[in-house]
């Protein structure tokens, strides 16, 4: 399981930025962008979890602390038990990460590119082998493996990326908006990929604006606003909150309404 307790990220504001002027936004304030100011999840085992939010609410920002990639600079992010802020090598073997920006070796072929992952982690011989060709497998990835990764599409580039981010079956899976571009076949392989890893029982957490995904996929939602988790519990309770049985709707009682929980 995957425990987030009050984590906050602020970025410094370039004095260009600052001298602008007076900005009407809460998070800018003494010099800095309080880009994520207090969130807080629980995602358990065999459990998906729907991160929502407003574009520029937090979202990346928080996944990217999740995945090692930024530093917090208060809170907690314990896996099994584990602290991992304290400990980010044991963060980076525990976390599988996809995030929104690819990073696959273009002169690789998609194929390369995951073993060369795997190999990173310590896979060799008929493991390594085993492993990208069950992913191979479920990603339907065979009718470009052997492509370069610079002349991928968009679909062939995500199913590479997301095979890289869990090559080594990590504890728990953290996905960036993995749908979005994603034509609607890859996209179905990528919610069937999910609901395989969650009935594995690895945890996943998940941002998007796509909430037919969500209703498709996730037990728990967590939603961040201006940087502030103002709801995290049940899909069932986020309808109760949010007064509605239709989930868009839901979010946008739920945030206009600040019926914060
Ligand atoms: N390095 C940085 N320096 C300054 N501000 C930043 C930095 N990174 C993010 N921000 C700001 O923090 C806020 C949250 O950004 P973030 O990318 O986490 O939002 P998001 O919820 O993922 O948005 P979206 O849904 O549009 O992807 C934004 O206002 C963004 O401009």
């Amino acid at each position: 399981m995957i425990e987030v307790k009050a984590l906050q990220k602020r970025f410094k504001l370039t004095k260009a930025h600052q001298q602008k002027g007076k900005s009407t936004d809460v998070r800018e304030r003494d010099g800095y962008f309080h880009s994520v100011q207090d969130v807080s999840f629980t995602c358990n085992r065999g459990e998906v979890l729907g991160l929502l939010g407003p574009n520029g609410a937090g979202k990346t920002t928080t996944l990217r602390m999740l995945s090692t990639a930024l530093k917090p600079d208060n809170g907690e992010i314990h896996i099994n038990g584990q602290d991992v802020v304290a400990k980010p090598l044991i963060g980076r073997k525990a976390i599988g990460f996809l995030s929104g920006s690819t990073g696959l070796y273009g002169r690789l072929s998609a194929k390369e590119n995951v073993e060369y992952f795997a190999k990173l982690h310590g896979l060799k011989g008929r493991a390594l082998k085993a492993r990208c060709d069950e992913l191979f497998e479920v990603l339907d990835m065979g009718s470009f493996l052997d492509k370069r990764a610079e002349h991928l599409s968009t679909g062939m580039k995500q199913k590479a990326n997301i095979a890289r981010a869990v090559v080594h079956q990590p504890d728990v899976v953290v996905l960036d908006e993995p749908t979005t571009g994603l034509d609607i076949m890859t996209t179905q392989t990528v919610i069937n990929f999910i609901r395989d890893l969650k009935n594995q029982g690895t945890p996943v957490i998940f941002s998007t604006h796509h909430l037919d995904e969500v209703a498709l996929l996730c037990d728990r939602i967590c939603v961040i606003d201006r940087g502030v988790s103002c709801f995290d519990d049940s899909v069932e309770n986020f309808k109760v909150k949010g007064q509605s049985q239709e989930l868009n709707q839901a979010f946008m009682n739920l945030l206009q309404g600040d019926t914060y929980v």
